[in-house]
């Protein structure tokens, strides 16, 4: 079994963890992750799931093959720095930090040591995650097909060059965000409208679910799936006017926008600390 360890034991790590697990991977008994003495709440997420949890960065990558870098991006040389004296041939590196390039990485490693950089996201947890990954300099196609079967086994996972990263970053990195920003605003509407909120919150989550599965298996544009649903003079056509009146894509295409150049100036400052 995979011996897995993620160097930052926090909401990210704990849904990659729960998600190999539950898809039969790994087990909690080959799982370890470290995090901050004061951060209770990382110690018990990982206690769910029957793994351990240390405070010593260079005890993860002793115990592990695959040592996932699950930090926030600006304490990834820090640990990096501490995990460094533990790295052998062995290891493969997988950094999901956002904004922090390959080569800022391969640079606070031994030389030679195989680094992926992938941006997953925390649907990992229930195995509805999208994730992406792109090889560094000594990762070999053994390294890409691991990277490959873990992020696949919780979720959709496709390899992109490096320059996209950032973008996916915005997209379905911080995405699931957006989406829950939607189904409450959804629930909010309906509750005004007279639902029960429990039923709204059901209803919302199950129509972004269901439209999401719909663009994935029919293959369809989702301006085709779009007209499907708007009658003539119907209630969604009302709706869709409204969205577009209040500026509904120029909202969201802003946000992809925003979150991606925050990407961007996290490496850029990364670089200049260095
Ligand atoms: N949360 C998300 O939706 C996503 C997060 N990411 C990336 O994952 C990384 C982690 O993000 P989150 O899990 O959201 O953050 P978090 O704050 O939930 O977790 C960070 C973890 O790092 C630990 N930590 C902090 N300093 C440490 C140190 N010196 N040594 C060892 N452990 C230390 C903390 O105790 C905590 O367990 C970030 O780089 C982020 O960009 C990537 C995709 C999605
Ligand atoms: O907001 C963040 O910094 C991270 C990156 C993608 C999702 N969460």
């Amino acid at each position: 079994m995979l011996k897995v360890g993620f160097l930052g034991g926090g909401r990210m790590g704990h849904a990659m963890a729960k998600g190999f697990i539950a898809a039969g991977l790994t087990k909690g008994e080959h799982i370890i992750a470290s995090c901050i003495p004061e951060d209770k709440i990382s110690v018990e997420s990982f206690k769910s799931i029957g793994a351990t949890s240390t405070f010593s960065n260079p005890q993860v990558v002793e115990s592990s093959d695959v040592v996932i870098i699950a930090v926030k991006p600006t304490v990834v040389r820090t640990v990096l720095n501490e995990a460094k004296p533990a790295i052998k041939d062995r290891h493969l590196f997988i950094s999901v930090a956002m904004g922090v390039s390959l080569k800022q990485i391969e640079q606070a490693v031994p030389k030679g040591t195989r680094v992926i950089r992938a941006m997953p996201n925390t649907p990992a947890l229930v195995r509805r995650g999208a994730s992406v990954f792109v090889c560094g300099s000594s990762a070999n196609e053994s390294d890409a097909a691991i990277t490959k079967k873990l992020f696949e086994s919780v979720g959709i996972c496709e390899q992109v060059p490096e320059y996209l990263l950032d973008a996916v970053t915005g997209l379905s990195g911080s995405g699931p965000a957006y989406i829950y920003v939607l189904i409450e605003a959804l629930a909010d509407g309906a509750v005004r409208m007279g639902l029960p909120r429990d039923l709204a919150y059901k209803l919302a989550a199950q129509t972004v679910v269901g439209a999401g599965q719909m663009v994935l298996d029919t293959k369809e544009h989702p301006g085709q799936l779009k007209d499907n649903v708007t009658s003539p003079a119907g209630s969604t056509a009302a709706g869709l006017y409204w969205l577009e009146k209040c500026g509904y894509r120029s909202a969201v295409i802003g946000a992809l926008e925003a979150a991606t150049n925050k990407c961007k100036e996290m490496g850029k400052s990364i670089e200049q600390s260095s």
